[in-house]
């Protein structure tokens, strides 16, 4: 009874969540960063309840999961390619390389075979180079293409003439390499490479920008998998078919970030405040915001000083209460979507923001003594700190709104009337039933 009970409470508090945009909220802004963690640990669960599962697979499914992997990650590969993540594209040719060899030649294994022999190559060699694509700038592998198709296919097509047409070569080289090393190498050899190549590309990743264009994470997790797997029988496909879902999903998860989301500030973009103002009824809230002068600021400091005052003044606005999404509408305009009807919660929550933006102290270093990609280095300012102000309308919609651009047309007015009486303040809408216009802080 009481389970009962709680488990109602959990879902009415899920709802709720949900309703209030939370949840949704949360998702929009996760990154691809933590979407491939995500997926690498699914996998990794997964591959645990495998075996038993396997058992109950019947042969038609199997047949099917023999073919999933060259379908799904051969259109990965097409279509990230066409979405420019070339890194990401050269990821998948490599792992779908990685498959056809086991397909074809690793199977089965005959025990001191070369077949064995070309299995520790693989298991050395792919991760490597998945590695070093996942590190290496962008220019080094693709200007012209030239570097870039050599690395992914040569070095399995020389790994399979080796093993096809000079079996004694390949034995003697690997033997070399064995003999220095002093002894064979085993699987937690790989494993252990892959563990470290793992947390070096999320390492990489957490420092750099997120640009969403390495499929590292899911694809050396695949890649452990398989190696450590190997000898269970239809393991490969199944693991490659995993991975070609997880692969189409960070491809459509990459697509909605592109669509709905602004590249420099990283927040919403004007498209998908459409979206979500289309399926609303006409209990919101809707504030635009303008940063003041900021044509002055521009001119004075420089486009990429500019840029930078737009993310700070974006990730402030982020933090704003009452449950406010914030948009960027174009230019230095914002917008932010209030699902509350409380006007006076709404005033409260915006005028912490446009406070907090007043009082944060904008650092310019001099142009000459910034880095390489035009960062600015908190307290290493060689100029006194530039104040930052935005003016503020805040419009409310009403069921007799006409849509949406009448609600904005009205935040808009609001707004050109903050300019008018001097900007860094809050000017609310004026229409009728819903007060006078009124002046805020
Ligand atoms: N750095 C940068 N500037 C932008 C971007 N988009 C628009 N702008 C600039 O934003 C400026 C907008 O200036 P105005 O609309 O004249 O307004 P303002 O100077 O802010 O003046 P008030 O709104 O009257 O306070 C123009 O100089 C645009 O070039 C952008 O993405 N980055």
């Amino acid at each position: 009874m009481s389970a009962v009970r709680v488990n109602g409470g959990l879902l009415r508090a899920l709802a709720l969540a949900y309703a209030s945009g939370w949840d949704k909220g949360a998702r929009e802004t996760m990154s691809h960063r933590q979407l491939q963690i995500g997926l690498a640990l699914f996998m990794l669960v997964f591959a645990t309840l495998l075996p038993d599962w396997q058992t109950r697979v019947g042969i038609g499914v199997a047949w099917l999961l023999a073919y999933l992997p060259w379908i799904l990650l051969g259109a990965a590969a097409i279509t990230a390619y066409i979405y420019d993540l070339k890194k990401f594209s050269l990821m998948v040719v490599l792992c779908l390389a990685v498959y056809a060899i086991f397909r074809n030649h690793l199977m089965v294994m005959e025990p001191g075979s070369t077949d064995q022999l070309l299995f520790w190559e693989v298991c050395l060699l792919a991760p490597l180079l998945i590695y070093l694509y996942d590190q290496l700038p962008d220019h080094w592998l693709f200007d012209g293409y030239f570097l870039a198709i050599p690395l992914a296919l040569a070095p399995c097509g020389l790994l399979l003439l080796a093993h096809q047409y000079f079996p004694e070569l390949e034995r003697q080289a690997l033997e070399a390499v064995v003999g220095g090393l002093g002894g064979d190498p085993a699987p937690w050899v790989a494993l252990l490479l892959i563990l470290l190549y793992c947390a070096l590309c999320a390492l990489t990743q957490y420092r750099n920008q997120d640009k969403g264009d390495s499929a590292a994470l899911v694809c050396l997790v695949a890649l452990a998998l398989l190696f450590a797997n190997h000898e269970i029988h239809g393991f490969a496909p199944l693991v490659f078919t995993y991975l070609g879902l997880a692969l189409w999903i960070l491809l459509l998860f990459h697509g909605f970030q592109v669509v709905y989301f602004d590249p420099l500030t990283e927040i919403r973009n004007r498209r998908r405040l459409d979206a979500m103002l289309r399926g609303r009824g006409g209990r919101y809230q809707l504030a635009m915001v303008d940063v003041d002068h900021f044509k002055r600021f521009n001119d004075t400091f420089g486009h990429d000083v500019g840029d930078e005052v737009l993310r700070m003044v974006a990730q402030r606005l982020s933090r704003v209460g009452a449950g406010g999404v914030v948009f960027r509408y174009g230019g230095e305009e914002f917008t932010i979507l209030f699902p509350s009807a409380d006007r006076s919660s709404c005033l409260a929550a915006l005028a912490e923001v446009r406070m907090a933006i007043a009082a944060y102290p904008f650092r310019i270093r001099a142009r000459e003594s910034r880095g390489r990609i035009g960062r600015l280095t908190p307290g290493g300012s060689d100029l006194p700190p530039q104040t930052i102000t935005v003016s503020i309308g805040l419009a409310q919609a009403a069921p007799s709104d006409g849509g949406p651009e009448e609600v904005i047309r009205r935040a808009d007015t609001a707004l050109y009337q903050a300019k008018e009486e001097g900007r860094n303040c809050i000017r609310t809408d004026t229409k009728a039933g819903r007060g006078i216009r009124r002046k805020v802080a």
